[in-house]
């Protein structure tokens, strides 16, 4: 993507953003307000950038046919998912499947496979509105990755999973990070460190560093960070040093 903007009236939420992603599994993080929810609707082609352009495996998502192309082989999971509590898992997941316009014949096999990854096989004919918080969490997850995507965004797919639960999840994002560009926001620096190739952090719009997990530890064991391990206080000491570029920036443009 390059010089990716985005404003909500008066608020700039990404401030000309370049950035590429390959293959692999990238943790997004930053502090709240950072613009993660903003950057990732917008490579979900759910929200329309106010500039910039974004191509994604080989379209550009700025023209309607590139766009469509791209939905059938992306997976997305929203910070918060609207669902249907009437629904089974099995007719929600089988209904978003028919969304992204997967062919009718290969849906069925595509849905259980999806719920058994997520480990909700023995729920599959549950209702949605009978499950617990981290079981629709788990649902949200299923229906991102029923159409074996070849990019998938999670928004904070970890929130309310329990410990079990997150290391499984950790473990599914490895596997799909073998044959897809996983972009996971996170608040959870130990959820990136496990399961992340590359770390990109953002702060008020813009790119604040960007390295492997292991050099965001390495920074918190050199630099000046705040944490309870290495690799927060890699985060914080990141981000302090963004800042601090930041306000002499401001100050040499006055
Ligand atoms: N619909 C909206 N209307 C007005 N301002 C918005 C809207 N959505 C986001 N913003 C603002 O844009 C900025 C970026 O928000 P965004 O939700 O992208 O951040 P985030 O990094 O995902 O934050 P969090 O970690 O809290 O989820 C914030 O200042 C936010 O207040």
């Amino acid at each position: 993507m390059a010089g990716l903007h985005v404003r909500h009236r008066k608020t700039v939420a990404l401030d000309s953003l370049d950035l590429d992603f390959g293959p692999g599994v990238h943790g997004l993080l930053g502090p709240n307000g950072a613009g993660k929810t903003s950057l990732i609707r917008v490579l979900a082609t759910v929200a329309a950038p106010t500039g910039g352009r974004v191509e994604m495996l080989g379209e550009d998502i700025g023209d309607p046919r590139g766009r469509a192309a791209v939905r059938r082989r992306l997976g997305y999971l929203p910070q918060e998912f609207g669902y249907y509590p009437g629904f089974t898992v099995r007719e929600f997941v089988a209904y978003m499947a028919w969304l992204k316009e997967m062919p009718a014949a290969d849906t069925p096999a595509a849905v259980e496979r999806a719920v058994a990854r997520v480990g909700l096989a023995d729920r599959i004919d549950a209702k949605i509105k009978t499950l617990s918080g981290g079981m629709v969490r788990r649902v949200g997850i299923a229906q991102a990755i029923v159409n074996e995507p070849k990019v998938l965004f999670l928004d904070e797919p970890t929130a309310g999973l329990d410990p079990e639960q997150r290391v499984e999840f950790r473990e599914m994002l490895r596997e799909l990070g073998a044959t897809a560009t996983v972009l996971v926001s996170t608040h959870l620096v130990e959820d990136v460190a496990a399961a992340c190739t590359e770390v990109t952090l953002i702060a008020a719009g813009r790119l604040a560093y960007r390295g492997t997990p292991d050099s965001l530890t390495a920074l918190g064991t050199t630099a000046d960070g705040i944490g309870d391990n290495p690799i927060e206080r890699g985060y914080t000491a990141a981000l302090r040093a963004h800042r601090e570029s930041a306000a002499v920036r401001e100050v040499a443009a006055r």
